[in-house]
């Protein structure tokens, strides 16, 4: 069985540092994102066994083409990176219809199809896999003003715990990182809002998430990478159903 994994939200951030970490201990690795350009680039910058697939994992059908093209391209899988997600500030109060459908489309609904998808291809190849997802240290304490956001990451860690268990027969493992706050745009972003609604800058607003980091200091993206690598390979075989949480101490679970 060769190592290849799939990345989701590998164009940037968070699952750019995933994808290249997995290159770097040699898997063959599809960046999927529906930014294609900057996938492409990514993929192109890694080297010949990287390649770049555009896929909205909100759509279902979409994700399975994805996997069956990664399947098709590199002959096998064995790692499916669950990590596409969307991180909008919602005051609760705000919330509308289309940002619920949106936020949970990508969050949730991305996950479920990747998974789905992922088994599927599992299957197919008659060999067991790894199902990785990002939830978020707020999918493990409710964060103020993040009702959305912070509903899904939780409904993942759900999702990962009935799926290691339904899966775990045919040799699948599901498992879950939960960041803290890492240096990503969406993270910016974040901050960028809380600041502007205190009339203060960027920087305040990150430094409102810093100060609850017991280490005292914001996450580097590969800080995830490396739980994600460890999660990838052979050390991680007998764990399944758990969320490891990757926040610089921040929840203590
Ligand atoms: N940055 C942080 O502090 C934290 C991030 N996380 C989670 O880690 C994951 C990655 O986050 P970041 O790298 O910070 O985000 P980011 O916003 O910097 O990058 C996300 C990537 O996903 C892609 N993407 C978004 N929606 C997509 C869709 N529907 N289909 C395909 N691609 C899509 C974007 O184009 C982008 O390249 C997310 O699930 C996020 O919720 C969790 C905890 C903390
Ligand atoms: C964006 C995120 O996951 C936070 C603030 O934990």
């Amino acid at each position: 069985m060769s190592k290849v994994a799939i990345v989701t939200g590998a164009a940037q951030g968070i699952g750019l540092a995933i994808a290249t970490r997995l290159y770097q201990d040699n898997f063959k690795v599809a960046l999927v994102d529906y930014n294609i350009e900057k996938a492409q680039a990514a993929a192109k910058s890694l080297g010949n066994n990287a390649i770049a697939l555009q896929a909205d994992v909100s759509k279902r059908d979409e994700v399975f083409k994805m996997v069956q093209a990664t399947v098709d391209h590199f002959g096998d899988l064995t790692v499916l990176v669950n990590n596409a997600g969307l991180g909008p500030t919602t005051p609760i109060d705000t919330i509308s219809e289309e940002q619920f459908r949106n936020v949970y489309g990508v969050n949730v609904g991305g996950v479920l199809w990747g998974t789905q998808a992922a088994h599927k291809a599992f299957k197919e190849l008659g060999h067991g896999g790894k199902i990785i997802n990002a939830t978020s240290q707020a999918g493990v304490v409710g964060n103020p003003e993040l009702a959305l956001y912070s509903g899904t990451k939780f409904a993942v860690r759900g999702i990962t715990q009935v799926t290691a268990r339904d899966l775990a027969e045919e040799n699948i493992t599901v498992n879950a990182f939960a960041p803290g706050i890492v240096k990503t745009p969406m993270m910016f972003d974040i901050a960028h809002e809380v600041g502007q609604n205190a009339g203060k800058d960027d920087e305040w607003g990150m430094q409102q998430f810093a100060k609850d980091i017991a280490m005292k200091r914001l996450s580097e993206p590969e800080d995830v990478a490396n739980v994600v690598a460890f999660l990838a390979g052979p050390d991680s075989d007998y764990i399944t159903g758990q969320t490891i949480i990757v926040d610089g101490g921040m929840q203590f679970h």
